[in-house]
C-alpha cells in the first residue's frame, strides 16, 4: 500500500460515565490517510466521525491502539494538520485579518510574514475588500470562508473538516463545495489530503475519492470504498445515483452485514480493505545500482539511517531506494540494516548490458505491475497496450495522483532495463523486438499460472 500520511492502528476510545466505568465509542479501527485523496466519513449520530477525527489529528488521544504521523508516534511527531468546524469557530473580537492570522501567530510567525500569507489566502477565497470586517458582520458563507483561509494559511499537509456546509443554506453550500473542489485539483493549495466529516451522503459523493461509512455501538468501519468518477460529477448520472443509493441502503439497515458494493459502469466498486496491490517506491534504476556500489564497498551491511548519513541523503529520499532494491532481492532488510544479496552484488559487479539483464529478470519476476504490462503487452496481436489500461487497474487501488507515479516509475524501470518500450506521443506501451523473439522467456513459470496467482494475491 501507499504509506500513509497519517496512519491509526487499532484505536480505540472509551469515556468515563458516572454511572457505569465506561462506554465504548469506537471499537479496535486501522485507517490510513494517503497522498493525493478526498476522504468522506459518514455514519449516523453518535457513530463517533468527530471522535475518530480528534483522535487522527492528535487533538485526543486514543484509549487504546496508536494514530501515527509519517510512521512516528503521532504525539511526538510536528503534525502539520488543520481543522474547520461546523461552527466557523471564529475570534468575534478579532477582524477577518487578525483571525486568519491568528494560527500563524500561535506558530510563532513574525508580523511581515503573517500579515503577507493571510492576505493571499484571503485572496484564494474570495474575501478580498473583506478583511477589516468582523465575524458578526459577515452572513455564514463568509464566516465559513474565514474558516478556511484560517485553516489553509498554515498550508496544513491534511485539511481535516468537521461538517464544514451544514450550517449553511444549500445554494451557499454548494458554490463553496465547488470552490474547495476547484482549489483541491488545481493545486492551488499544497494540501496533500482531505478528511471530511459529513451527514450529508450527496456531499460525500460529490467531493469524495474515498468513502468510509461508520457504524455504532461502538463505533466501527463498515464499508470502506473508492469513488472512481471522473469531476465535475453529474448528481443525475446513472453511477452517482447508484453510489448514493448503496450508502443510503448502509446507513438505514445499521444492524446488517453492509450489502455487497455495486457495480459502477460494469466494474466493480472495490474494497479498500481487500487492497493489497504492490506499491512500487519511486526510485530509479541509477539510484539502485549507486546504493547497491557503495554497500559493496561498505562491507556489504549497514544500518539504514547510518548510510543515510554517510550518503549525505535525507531518509525519507533514502527509503524508497532501499525498498525498490529490496522488492527486486538485491538486498534484505532486517531490524534497520541493509544487507546486499548474492544477486544484489552480481548485479552491482555486471557490466551494463548484463545489469540490465539482472534487473529485468527480477523486475518482472517481483514487480506485479511490470509483469501485467508484459503479459498484456504479449496477449495483443500488435503487441501494443495503451497506458490508460492500466490507468483505470491502477486507479482502483491508489489515488489519481499516486496512480500516475506508478505508471511512471514503472516506465522508468521497464524502458532501462528494456522490458518494453514506450511511446511517449500515443501513451503505448510496445514491446520490443527482443522479447517478441522469445516471447516466453519474460517469465520464470507459464503465464496463465502466474496470472492465477497474482489474481488471487491481489484479488484484480
Ligand atoms: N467527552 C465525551 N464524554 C463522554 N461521551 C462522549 C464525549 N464525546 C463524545 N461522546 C460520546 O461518544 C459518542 C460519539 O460521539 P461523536 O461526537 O464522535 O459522534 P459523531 O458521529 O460525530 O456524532 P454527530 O454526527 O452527532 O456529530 C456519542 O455517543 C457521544 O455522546
Amino acid at each position: 500500500m501507499q504509506p500513509a500520511i497519517i496512519r491509526a492502528e487499532r484505536v480505540e476510545k472509551y469515556y468515563s460515565q458516572p454511572s457505569e466505568n465506561r462506554i465504548q465509542v469506537i471499537s479496535p479501527t486501522d485507517l490510513s490517510i494517503v497522498q493525493g485523496e478526498i476522504i468522506a466519513l459518514l455514519g449516523p449520530s453518535g457513530s463517533g466521525k468527530s471522535t475518530l477525527l480528534r483522535m487522527l489529528t492528535g487533538l485526543s488521544t486514543p484509549s487504546a491502539g496508536q494514530v501515527y504521523w509519517h510512521e512516528a508516534p503521532i504525539q511526538s511527531a510536528d503534525v502539520n494538520v488543520s481543522i474547520v468546524f461546523q461552527s466557523f469557530a471564529l475570534f468575534p473580537w478579532l477582524t477577518v485579518l487578525e483571525n486568519i492570522e491568528a494560527p500563524l501567530k500561535a506558530r510563532g510567525v513574525d508580523a511581515a510574514t503573517r500579515r503577507k500569507r493571510s492576505l493571499k489566502i484571503l485572496d484564494t477565497v474570495g474575501l478580498d475588500g473583506f478583511q477589516a470586517a468582523y465575524p458578526k458582520e459577515l452572513s455564514g458563507g463568509m464566516r465559513q470562508r474565514v474558516g478556511f483561509a484560517r485553516a489553509l494559511v498554515v498550508e496544513p499537509e491534511v485539511l481535516f473538516m468537521d461538517e464544514p456546509f451544514s450550517a449553511l443554506d444549500v445554494l451557499t453550500a454548494e458554490n463553496l463545495r465547488s470552490e474547495l473542489l476547484e482549489l483541491w485539483h488545481k493545486k492551488t493549495i499544497p494540501t496533500k489530503s482531505i478528511f471530511i466529516v459529513t451527514h450529508n451522503i450527496e456531499e460525500a459523493v460529490l467531493l469524495a475519492d474515498r468513502i468510509i461509512v461508520l457504524g455504532r455501538n461502538p463505533g466501527h468501519i463498515r464499508t470502506d470504498f473508492r469513488v472512481n468518477l471522473a469531476h465535475p460529477r453529474d448528481r443525475k448520472a446513472a453511477a452517482f445515483t447508484q453510489l448514493v443509493d448503496y450508502i443510503y441502503k448502509v446507513l438505514t439497515q445499521p444492524e446488517a452485514p453492509a450489502p455487497a458494493l455495486p457495480n459502477i459502469n460494469g466494474r466493480r466498486v472495490r474494497d479498500q480493505r481487500e487492497m493489497k496491490y504492490q506499491m512500487l517506491p519511486h526510485a530509479r534504476p541509477g539510484g539502485i545500482a549507486g546504493l547497491l556500489e557503495f554497500l559493496l564497498d561498505h562491507g556489504g551491511k549497514s544500518d539504514i539511517y547510518r548510510l543515510a548519513d554517510d550518503l549525505a541523503f535525507e531518509i525519507d529520499d533514502l527509503l524508497p531506494i532501499v525498498e525498490a532494491a529490496s522488492i527486486l532481492k538485491f538486498l534484505t532488510v532486517t531490524e534497520g540494516d541493509a544487507a546486499i544479496t548474492a544477486l544484489g552484488t552480481e548485479y552491482a559487479n555486471a557490466e551494463i548490458l548484463r545489469q540490465k539483464e539482472i534487473f529485468r529478470e527480477a523486475a518482472v519476476e517481483n514487480v506485479l505491475l511490470l509483469r501485467q504490462i508484459v503479459r498484456a503487452l504479449q496477449s495483443k496481436s500488435d503487441h501494443t497496450v495503451p497506458e490508460d489500461f492500466f490507468h483505470d487497474t491502477l486507479d482502483e487501488v491508489f489515488s489519481e495522483e499516486e496512480t500516475i507515479r506508478q505508471l511512471e516509475t514503472a516506465i522508468t524501470w521497464g524502458r532501462y532495463a528494456e522490458i518494453f518500450d514506450f511511446d511517449s506521443t500515443r501513451r503505448r506501451f510496445i514491446l520490443p523486438e527482443s522479447a517478441l523473439a522469445e516471447p516466453e522467456s519474460i517469465f520464470a513459470d507459464a503465464p496463465e499460472e502466474e496470472e492465477e496467482k497474482d489474481k488471487q494475491e491481489t484479488g484484480l
